[in-house]
């Protein structure tokens, strides 16, 4: 579980948490009610507006590649406003490091669809997510935000 405070935007810079899917299971994110979540659909950031009581379900990569893209892990991100705090609690379901990850039967063979991703050890994706943290390419646009594609056939 993370406990997070996004500061207050500023005159020049907004930027809460980076565009990004959650390269887990599935996540539980409870947030305040000043709002900045927003999940990119046909290529808009919609918001996730603040519904007070409620639980936000985030799909994972892992779950996304189980059910061979029949679920999928949004793109999202956060933009901080003025002049508030903003405060959310997630929580980040996972598995093991060492279990292999691929598309389950139940939604390819047994209903005659195609493999959309060759298997991995899940600790490999991990660690391949955190390199393009810490060594991203000099290049802004090279910057890889869904990841999971490296695995997709
Ligand atoms: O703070 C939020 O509302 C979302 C956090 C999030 O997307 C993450 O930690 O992966
Ligand atoms: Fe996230």
């Amino acid at each position: 579980m993370s406990a997070m405070r996004y500061f207050p935007a500023t005159e020049e810079e907004n930027n809460g948490l980076s565009a990004h899917e959650d390269g887990n299971c599935i996540t539980f994110v409870i947030q305040d009610g000043v709002g900045g979540l927003e999940v990119l659909k046909d290529g808009d950031w919609v918001p996730a507006e603040p519904v007070d009581g409620s639980i936000i379900v985030n799909i994972g990569d892992v779950i996304q590649v189980l059910s061979n893209k029949k679920l999928k892990s949004p793109m999202h991100r956060v933009v901080r406003k003025q002049p508030v705090h903003r405060h959310s609690f997630a929580f980040f379901f996972n598995i093991h490091g060492d279990k292999w990850i691929e598309p389950l039967p139940e939604f390819t063979t047994k209903i005659g669809e195609s493999p959309r991703y060759r298997g991995f050890v899940f600790n490999e994706y991990m660690q391949m997510r955190m390199r393009a943290k810490i060594h991203p390419p000099s290049r802004p646009e090279d910057v890889v935000h869904n990841n999971i594609t490296h695995y997709a056939i």
